[in-house]
C-alpha cells in the first residue's frame, strides 16, 4: 500500500475519537424524537458503521446510493439514485450521514429531494469536509474533519472503487489518479 500513498492524513485513533464526539453531540440534539439515520452508499459506509454504535438513543437506519463520481477523481456534476429509501419519510427527522462533501453537489441535490418528501427535519453529518471545492453553498451540521483540497481515500473514501477498507485516511500521491 506504500507506493500508492503520500501521507496519512487522518489515523484510527484520530478518527474514532471524533467518531465518539460526533455520537454524543448527535444523542443529545435527537434525545425523544423519532431518528433516521441514512447512509449515502458507498462512502458513508465505515463512518456509518462506527458513528451508529455511539449513538445511544433509539434510532432507525436506511441507505441511499448515489453517484456522480463515476470511476474517476472528478465530478461529474449529475447526479444519479442507484438506490433509494425503503421507506415514507414523512415528519420524520432525518439525519443524512457522508464520508466527505467536496463539490456540495450530491449533497445539495440529496438534501433537495429529501425535504420535498415532507420529513420532520433533515441535517447532514460527515466525517470530512473540503470547503475550498465548494460550487453549491451548504449548511453542515455536523461535521468531524475540515481537510484540504486533496483526494484522499480510505474509511469508506475510494479511488476507481479501491481502498475503502483502510482504517485511517491518506492521501494519494498525485501520480496515481493523475491529478
Ligand atoms: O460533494 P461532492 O463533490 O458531490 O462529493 C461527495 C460525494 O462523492 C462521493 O460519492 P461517489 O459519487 O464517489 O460514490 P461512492 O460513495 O460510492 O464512492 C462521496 O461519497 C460523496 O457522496
Ligand atoms: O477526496 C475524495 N476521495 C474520494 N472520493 C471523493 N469524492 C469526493 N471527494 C473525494
Ligand atoms: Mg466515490
Amino acid at each position: 500500500m506504500e507506493h500508492v500513498i503520500d501521507r496519512v492524513l487522518l489515523d484510527e485513533t484520530a478518527l474514532q475519537a471524533k467518531v465518539q464526539e460526533l455520537g454524543e453531540r448527535i444523542t443529545r440534539d435527537y434525545e425523544g424524537k423519532d431518528l433516521l439515520v441514512v447512509g449515502i452508499l458507498k462512502g458513508s459506509l465505515l463512518f456509518m458503521a462506527d458513528l451508529l454504535r455511539a449513538i445511544r438513543i433509539p434510532l432507525e437506519i436506511d441507505f441511499m446510493a448515489l453517484s456522480s463520481y463515476g470511476s474517476g477523481a472528478s465530478t461529474s456534476g449529475e447526479v444519479r439514485i442507484l438506490k433509494d429509501l425503503d421507506q415514507s419519510i414523512e415528519n420524520r427527522h432525518v439525519l443524512v450521514v457522508e464520508d466527505v462533501i467536496d463539490t456540495g453537489l450530491t449533497l445539495n441535490y440529496l438534501m433537495d429531494n429529501l425535504k420535498s418528501r415532507g420529513a420532520a427535519s433533515v441535517k447532514v453529518c460527515t466525517i470530512l469536509d473540503k470547503p475550498e471545492r465548494r460550487r453549491v453553498a451548504m449548511t453542515v451540521d455536523y461535521n468531524g474533519f475540515t481537510i484540504p483540497d486533496e483526494f484522499v481515500v480510505g474509511y469508506g473514501l475510494d479511488y476507481a472503487q479501491q481502498y475503502r477498507h483502510l482504517p485511517f485516511v491518506a492521501v494519494l500521491k498525485r501520480e496515481v489518479y493523475g491529478g
